[in-house]
């Protein structure tokens, strides 16, 4: 790795960087880093399937003569006359009771122990506490890189452990369990986290308070959109927190009111940052992006060394994807940053400058084009289906794959929020637990009806890509797009919803006939196998093509 006189850290964190795949990093195949991610594949030259992974599906073929089943009008889905093959019986990938799951046997990190990656012993107990004892690849690849001052994006996919991989720096220099030689913790604000939804923040908060302990979690405070302003300002003079995490919006908000001193600050992490990048925020943000911390400048001062830097600003963006928008925000304001992937550190300065068009497809600097799927975005546990039904037999299809897979947590997407309540009342009428989540809601409904889901009061939650952006819900074992993604790039966040940290999980798309076309060029894009299925007899019956 460079050694590199960092005047700042600019940390990049995201799952896939679309650009990433295309540049043939000497590394294995993406796919079999994620292999070593979940397992040792005995043999490497041996086809990459589940059971090399450890994981078994039993799908038998049944032959059956389909023609009666029709006839039976088992399904009111039209199948295309091609022999089927059932599968009997489909272990369900419902996570059985709300246990955490033992990750070091599911899936053996490459990394040993927290410790071993420079983390002070005060923030190691408190881990410990926790039940984090074995970190993931990305925190493995990611929090040496970063305590070495390097500007790095950061890669890897869903549910893979991003959010830790970028709290525990933080506070290994930030707050009562950062090093012994850290200089004293100002009184001002030190870390501020930027996430594009209500419901992702306070996830966040959660998660700094569960490593901070009881007696220290006053020191994050929540500045998200749709609370009381005022009660969050009287929280900030009173607490005197050092970590905020909130939403575009208010954050923006508080800071122009100047009630928000954020001018020592030395983290600034953009979750979901591609997101963020994103126009509807893009007043926020520079408001943000201008008075988070000191900007440094060419003429920095190097040398000062660390000093210097310790005034600096680290700017820290997540997400489960990362296009060239990204990569040119990590060109701008970063310091040779370099990519840091499961398996692998190479200097950013390797990836072109721009997107290259392989494909005649009209890909745009947020658009993946074939080349340059996220294809490390997903996690290899997912099954992918896609079911062709008629608009109106929608409901009746998704009701069927439910009971077929007999998922007990259950993520429906859609695109509309007029449909998506039309959809929950369908449900309801037919006796199945659903809630919804969009924008519409209060604050308050929404962290209600998402304690509700989590708590398993309603099996299906129907909602759209912004409320469920990085949520983690670990027990949840299906997600449905009830209507199709805009693109690879928002499938694999839905997709990512489920098969946390090396479970298992299963993504459905039930769509029209006319737009099987578009789930068979995302599964070009993503490079995995969407297979085609029905639901019938309660099972779920994959056609072959
Ligand atoms: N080292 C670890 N050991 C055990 N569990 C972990 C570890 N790191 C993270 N987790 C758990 O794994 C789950 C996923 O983590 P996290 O939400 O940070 O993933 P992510 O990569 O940010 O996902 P997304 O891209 O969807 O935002 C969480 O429940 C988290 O508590």
């Amino acid at each position: 790795m460079p050694a590199l006189a960092a005047t700042r850290v600019l940390l990049l964190v995201g799952d896939t960087l679309s650009s990433a795949k295309f540049y043939g990093f000497s590394r294995i195949a993406p796919q079999y880093s994620t292999v070593r991610f979940l397992g040792r594949v005995s043999n490497e030259s041996e086809p990459l399937t589940l059971a090399s992974l450890g994981f078994r599906s039993e799908i038998k073929r049944n032959l059956g003569n389909e023609k009666n089943k029709l006839k039976q009008g088992i399904s009111t889905i039209e199948v295309p006359k091609r022999r089927e093959n059932k599968v009997i019986s489909r272990e369900t990938n419902a996570v059985k009771k709300k246990d955490r799951v033992d990750i070091a046997a599911l899936a053996p990190f490459a990394a040993k122990s927290f410790s071993e990656l420079g983390l002070p012993p005060l923030l190691v107990e408190r881990l410990e506490k926790e039940g984090y004892t074995v970190p993931t690849d990305v925190q493995a690849a990611a929090i040496p890189t970063i305590l070495k001052d390097h500007d790095v994006v950061i890669q890897s996919y869903t549910g893979s452990g991003k959010t830790l991989a970028y709290l525990l720096p933080i506070l290994s220099e930030v707050g009562p369990l950062k090093k012994d030689n850290e200089p004293k913790t100002t009184m001002d604000i030190e870390a501020v986290v930027v996430a594009p939804s209500r419901e992702l923040g306070m996830q966040i908060v959660r998660e700094f308070e569960k490593v901070l302990g009881p007696s220290d979690k006053r020191l994050v405070q929540q500045l998200v959109g749709g609370a009381n302003k005022s009660r969050q300002e009287e929280a900030l003079r009173k607490n005197k927190p050092v970590i905020v995490v909130g939403t575009p919006g208010r954050l923006a908000e508080i800071s122009a009111s100047g009630k928000l001193h954020t001018h020592n600050c030395r983290f600034l992490v953009l979750d979901e940052v591609d997101e963020l990048l994103a126009f509807n925020f893009r007043e926020d943000m520079h408001r943000i992006l201008e008075h988070v911390g000191k900007k440094s400048g060419a003429g920095q001062n190097v040398a000062n060394g660390p000093k210097a830097r310790r005034t600096e600003r680290r700017t820290i963006m997540v997400s489960a994807t990362v296009p060239f928008s990204v990569i040119r925000a990590a060109r701008s304001w970063g310091c040779d940053p370099l990519l840091v992937q499961a398996k692998s550190v190479v200097p950013i300065e390797s990836l072109p400058a721009a997107p290259i068009k392989l494909s005649d497809s009209t890909s745009s600097a947020n658009e993946p084009t074939q080349s340059q799927a996220p294809v490390q975005s997903l996690p290899p546990s997912l099954t992918h289906y896609y079911s062709v039904s008629r608009i109106q037999h929608k409901v009746d299809t998704l009701r069927r794959c439910i009971h077929a897979l007999e998922a007990k947590c259950v993520i429906v997407f859609m695109n509309h929020t007029k449909q998506l309540k039309d959809t929950v009342f369908k449900l309801e009428a037919r006796g199945m637990k659903a809630a919804e989540l969009h924008g519409d809601l209060s604050k308050l409904t929404r962290s209600t009806i998402l304690k509700k889901f989590r708590n398993g009061e309603a099996r299906v939650l129907l909602t759209n890509e912004l409320s469920a952006r990085g949520l983690d819900i670990p027990e949840c074992d299906l997600v449905v797009n009830l209507e199709l993604p805009t693109d690879s790039i928002h499938y694999a966040h839905r997709a990512g919803r489920t098969g946390r940290l090396g479970r298992r999980g299963t993504v459905v798309t039930i769509c029209e006939e006319p737009e099987v076309f578009v789930v068979k060029k995302m599964q070009k894009q993503l490079g995995v196998v969407i297979q085609s299925c029905q639901f019938a007899e309660g099972q779920l019956v994959v056609n072959e093509d």
